[in-house]
Order: structure tokens, then C-alpha cells, then sequence
């Protein structure tokens, strides 16, 4: 069973189309990312799964159920971390987590979760004196109440330091080794590299891409870029590296040739460059960014902040030198 489908789904608010003829797979057991640029249409995906607004056109599903159908039941199965949540300000973290165990009926220990989310110490404080990182734990602490079946979380990465980002994809990763599915929005393509299983790319209002991270890596890692020194070469030297199949320029400056191909006939370059009498000092390889290539789709739009991934390692693909 699929635990979200959206088929030919658009939203209207007046003249702006905030959603376009949008259709969605997501599957159960997967942790899927919801990628796009502000104002690309995702916290409006995610209302019109939560049943908050209504579609304009289109035909949305719920681990099953059409969601305008459903009712409380239906939202007892899934788990919410919304945009922009507010506490309540003289309530502690724990009586957060006890609202929201007794709003789902659910018998979760208030103690566990608040563990979970590394809110312990702070359990018994109101939660108005809470930073902005601690009130995003106790939200992802409440949309965890009752094991849902589905999570929904939207940009579950705002406010959180490297630990606490970590510790969420922790969170996703473990929600997801029980069975949950995992929804979760960003703008931010480190958490969503980390951790997804599919991503899709959101931007005004359309789905411009959708796959896996392993696909979109080797999209990107297709094409690269060869820069070699040379002795000495002329632009008609290069005539015969342009013939190749798989490259798409060649230039030369100076002593530095530069050509543009796909990742696969590199070696082809070299050794025509090597048949044409052009003596090779030193070969370096640039290939296509991951963020390059979530930069291409989105128009230059960020999509491609690196804070909080809490990896220790650059969110994204970086030029790799030589060869
Ligand atoms: N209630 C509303 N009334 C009018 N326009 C709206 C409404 N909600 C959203 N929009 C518009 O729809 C578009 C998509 O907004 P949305 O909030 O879904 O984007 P987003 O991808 O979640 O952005 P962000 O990353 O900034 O949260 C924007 O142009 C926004 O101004």
C-alpha cells in the first residue's frame, strides 16, 4: 500500500498556484524527502495531506483513506511536526508529551520520549523559556507520540544545532527501522542527502524531479570536466577531441586545455590528446555537484544551505582533484 498519493493535485489561492497538477508516490517503509526552494508549494503539500486546506483539483490518499473522508482516526495514525510550531508557553515539555499521549489515547511513557529527544534535563520547565532547537525537539518528541504509521514533518531541521540534526536523522532513521514511513520537508539538501531513501524537487509548485540519492548523484556525476596542462596545443589541435562522442567543448588557453564530457570517455580525451602530438603535464577532474545539479533544477533557488547536517563532512559532492 502506498502511504501517500497526490494524482493531478493543484492549489489555487486566488491567482497564485501554489501546487501544480502535482502526482506523488510515496511508499510504505519509505523516508522520503521533500525538497524545494521557499515558497516552492511543500508546507502547502504537506496542509493539503493533513487535510488543513483542500485541493483545488486533484485526489489525495492517506495510508489509504481519501483524506477529506477521514476523520480522527485517520490522524491518530499519523504523527506531525508542523511549520512553525508554537508552545505553550507555561506548560513544561513533559505536559506537551502528556497532551499529546492523551489526545491520541496512546500509552507511550512521557519519560522515553522526551529522552528520545534529548529534553530530559528541561523536562520540567515551561517550555516558554525554551530555545528555538529545544522547541523543535519537542515538537519531533510529539509527533512521535503513539508509534504513527506515518510521519509528516516539515523542515524538522529549523532551529537544530549539528548535534541535534544528527540526533533527528537518528530519530527518522530508527522511526523508519520499525515501519514508519517518513515524509519530511526541506530546503536544506544535507538532511535530506543524509537520510532519504527517494527525494523529490519542489519548485513553483512543480515536481521537477524525483529519485533516488544514488540517481541524482550518478546524474551528476555523468558529466565532467577535464582541465589539463599541456606543452603546447592550438585550437585546431583540439578539433579531433571535439569529434568524440560524449564531448560537448573543448578550449584552449594558453597552457591549460579544458573539455567538457561525459564521465565515461575521459580517457578517450586524453589519449586522442596524446595521438595529436600534445604532451600532457597534468590532468585534474571536476565533476558536477550534487548541489549543482539541485542548483540546475531549481533555477539557482537555494535549496543547497549545508547548516546543521551534523555529518562533519560537507553536505554536498566537492570537485574532486586529479583523476
Ligand atoms: N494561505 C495562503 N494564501 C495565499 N497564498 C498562499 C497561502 N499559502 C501559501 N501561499 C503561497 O503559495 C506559495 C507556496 O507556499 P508554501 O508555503 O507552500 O511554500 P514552501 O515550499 O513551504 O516555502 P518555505 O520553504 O518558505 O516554507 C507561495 O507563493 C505562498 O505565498
Amino acid at each position: 500500500m502506498s502511504a501517500i498519493q497526490l494524482s493531478s493535485v493543484t492549489k489555487r489561492f486566488g491567482d497564485i498556484e501554489a501546487v501544480r497538477d502535482l502526482d506523488l508516490t510515496v511508499e510504505s517503509g519509505e523516508i522520503y524527502g521533500f525538497l524545494g526552494p521557499n515558497g516552492a508549494g511543500k508546507s502547502t503539500t504537506i496542509n493539503m495531506l493533513l487535510d488543513f486546506v483542500r485541493p483545488t483539483e486533484g485526489t489525495i490518499t492517506v495510508l489509504g483513506e481519501p483524506v477529506e473522508a477521514a476523520g480522527a482516526e485517520l490522524r491518530e495514525r499519523i504523527g506531525v511536526l508542523p511549520e512553525g510550531f508554537d508552545v505553550y508557553s507555561r506548560l513544561t515539555g513533559r505536559k506537551h508529551i502528556e497532551f499529546a499521549i492523551d489526545s491520541k489515547e496512546a500509552d507511550d511513557d512521557p519519560a522515553e520520549i522526551l529522552d528520545r529527544v534529548g529534553l530530559s534535563e528541561a523536562a520540567d520547565r515551561p517550555a516558554g523559556g525554551y530555545s528555538k532547537g529545544m522547541r523543535q525537539r519537542l515538537a519531533l518528541g510529539m509527533a512521535l507520540v503513539g508509534e504513527p504509521e506515518l510521519l509528516i514533518l516539515d523542515e524538522p531541521s529549523t532551529g537544530l544545532d549539528p548535534g541535534g540534526a544528527r540526533e533527528m536523522r537518528e530519530i527518522v532513521e530508527a522511526e523508519a527501522a520499525r515501519g514508519a514511513t517518513v515524509f519530511f520537508s526541506s530546503h536544506v539538501l544535507g538532511q535530506v542527502e543524509a537520510v532519504c531513501d527517494r527525494v523529490g524537487i519542489l519548485h513553483e509548485g512543480e515536481l521537477v524531479t524525483e529519485d533516488s540519492i544514488e540517481g541524482l548523484r550518478e546524474a551528476s556525476d555523468s558529466e565532467a570536466t577535464l582541465i589539463l596542462t599541456v606543452d603546447d596545443a592550438t585550437d585546431d589541435d583540439l578539433d579531433a577531441v571535439r569529434r568524440l562522442d560524449g564531448v560537448s567543448g573543448a578550449a584552449v588557453d594558453g597552457s591549460m586545455v579544458t573539455v567538457s564530457c561525459e564521465a565515461g570517455v575521459k580517457t578517450d580525451v586524453i589519449s586522442t590528446l596524446g595521438e595529436a602530438g600534445i604532451e600532457i603535464q597534468d590532468i585534474e577532474t571536476e565533476s558536477t555537484s550534487l548541489e549543482e545539479l539541485f542548483l540546475s533544477y531549481t533555477d539557482g533557488e537555494g535549496v543547497v544551505e549545508k547548516e546543521g547536517t551534523g555529518t562533519g563532512e560537507p553536505a554536498v559532492a566537492t570537485p574532486e582533484g586529479g583523476q
